[in-house]
């Protein structure tokens, strides 16, 4: 089984022979790409993207734990406290003193939270919960099921060693003790540990703020397509998309091809409040497509033009402001192609790993899986493939070209498939979805 659509690959391989000129592998060159773009290799351009993000100062805040999560630490995480911050039983059961059989102390049990408890006299037994301070002077825990009570004398079925089930003031760590560097993500795990350690803040670093900007006269928002004009596919998939990744989306808003929508593009290019702007469609060579030319007008720094990927290869990044005193702002710009899995493509190639990097996140960990099936290659490109991954494999599915999104919407990850394609069982690096695994915490 090629689970691919043939015809669709034979035309595209038809376009990119008469468009462009062999380039040697296409996983790290650049050619002639879209509209005489300069279309860099896949990973290069994932390469450029985590670059840019790492490269803006860092902003922090102070924000209410739960308001943390999925954020990176600014400041290390010393413990606050002693952990356990008092000496505690393990087990519900009983304190004891010096060698037994012990002499059971009257008046109730020593329970979590409860005072401090009397000290313990040598050859006395007190009753306690799990979590309960430990009386000073007790020697071991002993768990209810191994010992006996006869009158008001405690047994032990078996021999108690000193310190047994009792964990000892500062087990886990000393006030001041380094839990967690700076730069360590804001896992529900970390939330718990901070709040254990004696947190009611943390000091992290905010997420990046995005804008998304909908170009085209030709969508939709509600009801069926028709006449010529289609849903808007993008709105819903991308804020949803982007928040997942990490960032706060701050608004989508949709432009028109006329002169108002490029203006209104320009406005957002020089003068957003967001630390990235993404566009979708326009980033090629049609008529109304102004994305380039407002770039130009604003006086961007084109980071990537074209990426050599399928789909999605009009993608671009571009930079405005230097950071200097004079233009404080660094706003970057990700122009995802209007075709929808072309957009997916472009977030998971540019938008990812800048929005990563600008968040302060580490670069995921790369993994491969072997593919299922043969899979056809572009003669220079890299393909992306929507997969679901199986126990063993990564399973490539139909309906992948690049206006669809039906298979990706049924997909756990998108393969990367090399120029000239993969053979069955070859390892092939595998793009998780962020919802399919290792996502974010948003
Ligand atoms: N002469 C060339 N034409 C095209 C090239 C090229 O290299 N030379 N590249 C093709 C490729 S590849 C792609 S991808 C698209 C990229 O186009 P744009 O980014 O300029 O996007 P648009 O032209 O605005 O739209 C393309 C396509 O996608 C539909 N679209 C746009 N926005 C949405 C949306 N929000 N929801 C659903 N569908 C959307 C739009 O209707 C078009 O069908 O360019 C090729 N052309
Ligand atoms: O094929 Mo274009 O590369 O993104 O649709």
């Amino acid at each position: 089984m090629t689970p691919t659509n043939s015809a669709e690959q034979a035309l595209d391989e038809a376009l990119a022979l008469v468009s462009r000129a062999p380039e040697g592998g296409g996983g790290g060159g650049t050619g002639g790409g879209a509209g005489g773009h300069r279309a860099a290799g896949w990973q290069r351009a994932r390469d450029i993207a985590a670059h840019a993000g790492s490269t803006v100062r860092a902003r922090t805040h102070r924000v209410p734990l739960a308001d943390a999560l999925g954020e990176v630490l600014a400041t290390p995480l010393d413990a606050l406290t002693d952990l356990p911050s008092f000496d505690t039983s393990a087990m519900d059961g009983w304190a004891v003193a010096g060698p037994g059989p012990w002499s059971v102390r009257s008046g109730g049990s020593v329970l979590a939270g409860s005072e401090r408890p009397e000290p313990l006299t040598d050859g006395e037994a007190v009753r306690i919960a799990t979590g309960a301070r430990i009386p000073a002077d007790a020697t071991a825990v002993i768990r209810s099921e191994h010992c006996r009570e006869a009158g008001t004398q405690l047994f032990a079925d078996r021999p108690v060693l000193t310190g047994q089930d009792i964990r000892p003031r500062g087990q886990e760590c000393r006030s001041g003790d380094l839990l967690l560097p700076a730069g360590s993500l804001v896992t529900p795990a970390v939330l718990g540990l901070a709040a254990a350690a004696g947190y009611d803040e943390l000091t992290t670093r905010p997420r990046p703020r995005v804008e998304i900007l909908v170009l085209g006269d030709e969508l939709l928002t509600e009801g069926r397509p028709h006449e010529g004009l289609v849903r808007d596919a993008l709105s819903p998939m991308l804020g949803p998309w982007i928040g997942r990744l990490g960032a706060e989306v701050i608004g989508t808003r949709r432009l028109g091809d006329d002169p108002a929508g490029a203006a209104a593009l320009l406005e957002a290019v020089t003068t957003s409040t967001a630390d990235v702007l993404i566009t979708t469609g326009g980033t090629a060579s049609g008529p109304v497509d102004h994305v380039h030319p407002v770039l130009r007008e604003a006086g961007a720094d084109l980071l990537v033009d074209g990426v050599a990927v399928r789909p999605g290869h009009p993608m671009l990044l571009a930079r405005t402001g230097s950071g200097t005193p004079d233009e404080p702002a660094v706003r970057h710009v990700v122009g995802l192609p209007g075709n929808p899995l072309a957009a997916v493509s472009g977030l998971l190639t540019l938008a990812e790993p800048l929005l990563r990097a600008l968040a302060g996140r580490r670069r995921r960990p790369r993994y491969t899986a072997p593919v299922q099936g043969d899979v056809p290659g572009h003669p220079y490109d890299t393909r992306l493939v929507p997969v679901l991954l199986s126990d063993e494999h990564a399973v490539p599915l139909r309906y992948h070209g690049p206006a669809m999104l039906r298979g990706v919407a049924a997909a756990d990850a998108l393969a990367v498939v090399p120029p000239k394609g993969a053979r069955s069982g070859q390892e092939l690096e595998i793009l998780d979805l962020p919802w399919a695994s290792g996502g974010c915490f948003t």
